[in-house]
């Protein structure tokens, strides 16, 4: 049998990658209970696959066996050996492109083209930090006392705990593990119970590079509370989460127990704002981007649209044209342009802030609807105008295609309306005038501006956010400090 308790519903050049099973000591196995999971194809809703389903007990196993590895070797690797694995890696990952897309994609429901994006974005991070880690100095520190030499190393944190979202599979896992790895860290992998196929197959690949079988495990769960022991168990010493704001803080928590290091990378909700000298063409091209890249569905989205009143209707106009190319359908067929919500807890989400919309004023210009002809998780692309403060989505980060359009009439007004919400991960802002770009990019509360694009992601820029959006930064050249501490050392003499 192959060890999926299903088989794909589509080829894959390399069967071996779709694989249900976890990775925990050395070896890939099936929960002792032997219990499992479903996981479900938004596109379709059937089940896709049964995963193997661990227990806090398994949790414990792989947290003692990656100390383990850590102490006994991988801390004593150079940074050279570290990068090769790595580029190693790196290579497999872009040879298995196609097959990780069509996993990532049956299992997530976004489409082909964007799931090649995302498993090339992935390897991105593992190639960046391959090349970081062997640019990681120490430094030698004048010191005030006589005779004295102050220096510092930087070493890797230990065991990290890892536990990351569904809306990106794959590129989510790997700018946390990579960097770990460069630092020299060990890790235990708690994938999103939606999506765990993509992280299986990428830690399968990491194995063939070479990284060592004890410093890398991947645990499969729905059991909620099995995996908070990333979050409490004394030996790890770092959990990075990317996830939602309130269980961002409940693991934040949870992990002041024992002082470990934390990086939450967490909700947001974006303003993208169009002042009356932006040229409209290249905002309607932004929302495009940052509104309905993967159905709406990523954390730097944009979700309320501010837009001077001035250009309003014709922003709109032209927002509405282009959306109605869209060609919804099941991600992995050709010609679809956008894929399904993730399951029907956000279809009912999406719903409920159409609903609470129109009935304090919004006025529905596009979509508002389940699509009639389709099975899975689906909703048109909609936009509403005559959006107000008093609605759920100015507040609340509505994580699918809709597109809330409010009014504004000057820089003062709409910059004091961006920054009234306890988030700060991403923002837009569509303007021709330099003067007020550096004037507003200064004003703007959020980790992440994209200032004429709605396209900020890469892997050289940091990647964060302020306020409620969460601690510490990835990908560029600050994430790999995040798996390292700094030692101090005074030498006398
Ligand atoms: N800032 C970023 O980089 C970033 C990136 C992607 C997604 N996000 C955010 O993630 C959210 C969407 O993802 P989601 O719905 O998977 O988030 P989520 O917080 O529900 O889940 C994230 C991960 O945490 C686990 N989890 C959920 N509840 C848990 C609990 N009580 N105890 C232990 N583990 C738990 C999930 O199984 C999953 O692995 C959005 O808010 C989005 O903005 C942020
Ligand atoms: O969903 C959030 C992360 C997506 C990205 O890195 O652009």
């Amino acid at each position: 049998m192959n060890n999926s308790l299903y088989q794909l519903p589509v080829q894959i050049a390399n069967p071996a990658l779709f694989d249900s099973r976890g990775f925990i000591a050395g070896k890939w196995r099936y929960a002792a209970s032997d219990k499992t999971f479903p996981v479900t194809e938004p596109s379709s809703g059937q089940i896709l696959a049964h995963c193997a389903d661990f227990s806090q007990e398994e949790f414990v196993e792989a947290i003692e066996e990656a100390d383990h590895g850590f102490r006994k070797y991988f801390y004593q690797t150079t940074a050279k050996q570290r990068s090769s694995l790595l580029r190693k890696w790196n290579d497999l990952i872009l040879e298995n492109l196609d097959d990780l897309a069509k996993i990532l994609s049956l299992e997530n429901g976004k489409t082909l083209s964007e799931a090649k994006g995302e498993v090339a974005y992935a390897a991105s991070f593992v190639l960046w930090f391959a090349e970081e880690a062997v640019r990681s100095y120490g430094e030698v520190i004048p010191s005030s006392y006589q005779n004295t030499t102050a220096l510092t190393f930087k070493e890797p944190v230990g065991v990290c705990g890892i536990i990351t979202p569904w809306n990106f599979p794959a590129a989510m896992i790997t700018r946390k593990i990579a960097p770990a790895f460069a630092a020299g860290c060990s890790v235990v992998i708690k994938p999103p119970s939606e999506t765990p196929f993509t992280a299986i197959a990428l830690v399968k690949l990491a194995l063939e590079a070479g990284l060592p079988p004890d410093i890398v495990h991947v645990v499969p769960t729905k059991d909620r509370n099995a995996s908070l022991e990333l979050a409490t168990h004394p030996k790890v010493k770092k959990i990075s989460f990317t996830g939602s704001t309130n269980v961002g803080k409940m693991l934040t928590k949870l992990a002041a127990g024992t002082m470990k290091r934390v990086s939450m990378e967490l909700g947001g909700n974006a303003p993208f704002i169009v002042f009356d000298d932006a040229d409209i063409e290249k905002a309607v091209e932004g929302a495009l981007i940052c509104k309905f890249r993967s159905s709406g569905q990523t954390c730097v989205c944009a979700n309320r649209l501010y837009v001077h009143q001035d250009v309003l209707e014709d922003f709109t106009q032209r927002l509405i044209g282009r959306v109605q190319s869209f060609k919804l359908g099941r991600g992995i067929d050709e010609g679809i342009t956008h894929g399904p919500l993730v399951n029907a807890a956000a279809v009912e989400k999406v719903k409920h802030h159409v609903a609470d919309a129109i009935e304090k004023g919004g006025q529905l210009r596009y979509g508002g609807a389940v699509p009639a002809d389709t099975s899975g998780y689906f909703y048109q692309p909609t936009i509403i105008t005559n959006a107000n403060k008093d609605m759920l989505l100015a507040t609340d980060e509505t994580f699918g295609p809709l597109a809330a359009i409010f009014a504004f009439s000057s820089e003062e007004e709409v910059i004091e309306m961006a920054n009234d919400t306890e988030f700060g991960l991403a923002g837009y802002f569509f303007s021709e005038n330099i003067n007020r770009v550096l004037r507003v990019a200064r004003r703007l509360e959020c980790g992440m501006l994209g200032v004429n694009t709605g396209l900020i992601s890469a892997v050289e820029t940091p990647f964060g956010g302020v306020k409620e959006s969460g601690i510490g930064r990835e990908g560029s050249k600050y994430g790999l400090g995040e798996y390292q501490n700094i030692k101090a050392v005074t030498i006398r003499g």
